[in-house]
């Protein structure tokens, strides 16, 4: 499925409620076999990273190097404009100040010249017993708003467990978690840091975090692609 094949009016509504959006079958199946195939080739990898040697969680991933591989380029590259038009309209009810670009490669451009130079997407991979703790994937003073994870394995074949959970945090207010129900080659859109929600006297910032809930049984790959790259 391509960027113009998606209702983004739903999209849009869909993350303004609550932060995430689901695009089923964004992923064709072949596309998700070769990216967990590939998971060896270590030519397409700038860095490894076992997870529990970083108190993340305890499974693995692999961060795409550049040039970035078909589809991973692809999807970063169609998805930035429409999602750059959400990052402009939080930017403005959150008077942060920033204005996205248009277009994906003058952001690069803006975080390359600020020394975020190394490419974020990446590929992870949980066997049974690995999880993914909450965090935000933070890489420096450029953040781009809102990022995707595509599930790459079939849930109840491939792995049981293994959910794709989401937490929201508002002021004076307990978190609330939020299970995504992800089936092969479905995406979720979802706020790395912050986002706007309507308060009774304008807009207030939310946090939120992700993680992965215990692998079970089985093996678990996911797809995740973020827009600002690294320091
Ligand atoms: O494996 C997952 O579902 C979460 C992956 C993740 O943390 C990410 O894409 O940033
Ligand atoms: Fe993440």
């Amino acid at each position: 499925m391509n960027s113009e094949d998606i209702d983004w009016r739903k999209l849009n509504e869909d993350i303004d409620r609550n932060g995430f959006a689901r695009l089923e079958n964004l992923l064709a199946p072949e596309d998700c076999a070769s990216l967990i195939n590939e998971f060896g080739n270590e030519a397409l990898y700038r860095r490894h990273i076992i997870m529990q040697q970083h108190g993340y969680g305890q499974g693995e991933y692999k961060y795409f190097t550049y040039p970035l591989p078909d589809p991973v380029a692809r999807l970063r590259e169609d998805f930035y404009p429409p999602l750059a038009q959400i990052a402009n309209d939080w930017s403005e009810r959150l008077s942060d100040g920033v204005q996205y670009p248009e277009k994906l490669a003058d952001y690069t451009a803006r975080c390359h010249a600020a020394g975020q130079l190394r490419p974020t997407p990446l590929i992870l991979k949980y066997n049974a017993g690995d999880y993914n703790r909450l965090h935000q994937d933070l890489y420096g003073e450029h953040l781009f708003p809102l990022q995707m994870t595509i599930l790459l394995s079939t849930p109840g074949a491939d792995f049981d467990g293994g959910e794709f959970i989401l937490t929201e945090q508002r002021a004076r207010q307990q978190s609330r978690a939020r299970v995504v129900p992800l089936k092969k080659g479905d995406a979720v859109v979802f706020a790395v840091n912050q986002r706007p929600i309507q308060g009774k006297t304008g807009s207030v910032r939310v946090t939120m975090r992700h993680g992965v809930s215990d692998v079970l049984a089985g093996q678990r790959y996911t797809l995740g692609i973020i827009f600002h790259d690294a320091k």
